[in-house]
């Protein structure tokens, strides 16, 4: 992976959030840690040079330490301000209080205020941000780097989509690899991924969705691995809660060809240089929103190619399938086909009105999870396989109703 030179984590380095505008590009080009390593070396200096000055230079190391610490602290102070401001309600890391000795502008905190996340969403992201820092001490960015050169090659996974959809004229299917999620619990105990996603596959998916996270999804890297290993040809989504740029890395040596960026957590910034890391890999970056203001920011973010409508509010569970119609109209609409973006409609679809409904609002892809994954048999899904690839051949004349699984739907079509 020679030439690639962007570093993990882009974050927010400007002074104040007015000052935001007028320095994107310089933000841009240099990323947050290169900031704290600049900040870094000053205090490094001022250690040294302090110590030969003092006769017990201990305390003043730590005066030296403790200005590290504060910078840091403010540091992520702004990032949690520019996201605030984006209209983020997701805090990245639960809020901590001043570091010792900090005589600063902000209001005084107790150490322990508001440390409770606000939300699931919320929960998940805080305790992402561990995790990743852990598996990151352990494979280290240089490493992961390397291993990139032993991937499996990326596949075109909006060219799958935009072929599934101008073939069938219906919206592309991703199908999801999914056992579990927080507001659905266990889906499916006899969860058997590889065999789940090779039926998917004969069914007619243009693409699969493997969500990765073990602790709130039930899910693993491994499986993602392990479907990929199988020799599944499908474009493959990791279904991750992205926080850091190392993830990418990570998810592309696992075999990934699309990775999932969601805006209700990630500031424009961050979005920014993910996808272009994205690029850089080949990865294709489905970019998630769920209403119209996360909608307008992203639409405004150059590059994009692919944004998902998620109709489950990450924060409530509560799901409505008119958020897709609802983010589609008038002028989004408008800009999204002068763009040429695809729109991918995603959660709470169950029935063939249920997909008739997003296809008319405007997608041209549809996730879908617990509806398919459900089945006694997940390779009933070949049904729809046969539909989508013997269309002139239908042999299929199965009753559709509002309780049936959503895949039913192509059947319909097919008897019209
Ligand atoms: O199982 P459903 O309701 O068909 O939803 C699938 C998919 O849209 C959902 O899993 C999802 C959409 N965006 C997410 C972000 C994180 C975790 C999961 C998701």
């Amino acid at each position: 992976m020679d030439g690639i030179s962007i570093r993990t984590s882009p974050r927010t380095l400007v002074p104040s959030v007015p000052a935001l505008k007028c320095r994107q590009s310089f933000v841009l080009q240099r990323p947050f840690s290169e900031f704290v390593e600049r900040q870094s070396r000053v205090p490094r200096w001022s250690i040294r040079a302090q110590q030969s000055a003092s006769q017990d230079g201990s305390a003043v190391i730590s005066s030296a330490a403790d200005s590290l610490a504060i910078k840091e602290w403010e540091l992520g102070r702004m990032q949690d301000e520019i996201a605030a401001s984006q209209g983020i309600r997701i805090r990245r890391r639960p809020p901590t209080g001043p570091p010792l000795h900090y005589v600063g502008p902000f209001e005084f905190r107790l150490q322990n205020e508001g440390n409770t996340p606000r939300n699931i969403l919320e929960e998940i992201v805080w305790h992402k941000n561990v995790e990743v820092s852990q598996l990151k001490e352990r494979r280290p960015l240089p490493v992961l780097a390397k291993a990139l050169d032993s991937a499996p090659p990326v596949r075109d996974f909006v060219g799958a989509l935009k072929a599934s959809h101008v073939r069938t004229g219906l919206p592309a299917l991703i199908a999801e690899v999914k056992k579990a999620s927080p507001s659905r619990g266990v889906l499916r105990e006899d969860f058997d991924p590889v065999q789940i996603a090779n039926a998917y596959e004969k069914g007619g998916a243009a693409c699969l969705s493997v969500l990765t996270d073990e602790k709130y999804f039930k899910g693993s890297f491994d499986n993602l691995e392990a479907i990929r290993n199988a020799g599944v040809k499908c474009p493959l989504l990791c279904k991750e809660f992205i926080v850091d740029a190392w993830q990418l890395y990570y998810a592309r040596t696992k075999g990934a060809d699309a990775v999932l960026l969601i805006a209700a957590v990630l500031p424009d910034l961050d979005i920014r240089y993910m996808t272009k890391i994205c690029e850089k890999l080949g990865l294709a970056a489905l970019v998630e929103v769920h209403d119209e203001k996360e909608m307008d920011r992203v639409l405004g973010i150059e590059g994009i190619q692919l944004i998902g409508i998620n109709n489950r509010n990450l924060e409530t569970f509560e799901v409505d399938i008119s958020n897709t119609k609802k983010l589609l109209e008038g002028k989004r609409g408008e800009v999204i086909h002068e763009k040429d973006i695809i729109v991918v409609g995603e959660s709470g679809l169950f029935t063939p009105d249920d997909i008739a409904f997003v296809q008319k609002a405007g997608v041209k892809a549809v996730l879908v999870g617990e509806s398919i994954v459900k089945q006694a048999d997940p390779s009933e899904g070949a049904l729809l396989a046969a539909w989508l690839s013997e269309r002139e051949n239908q042999e299929y004349h199965l009753e559709t109703s509002m309780t049936k699984p959503w895949f039913l739907f192509y059947e319909q079509k097919a008897c019209l």
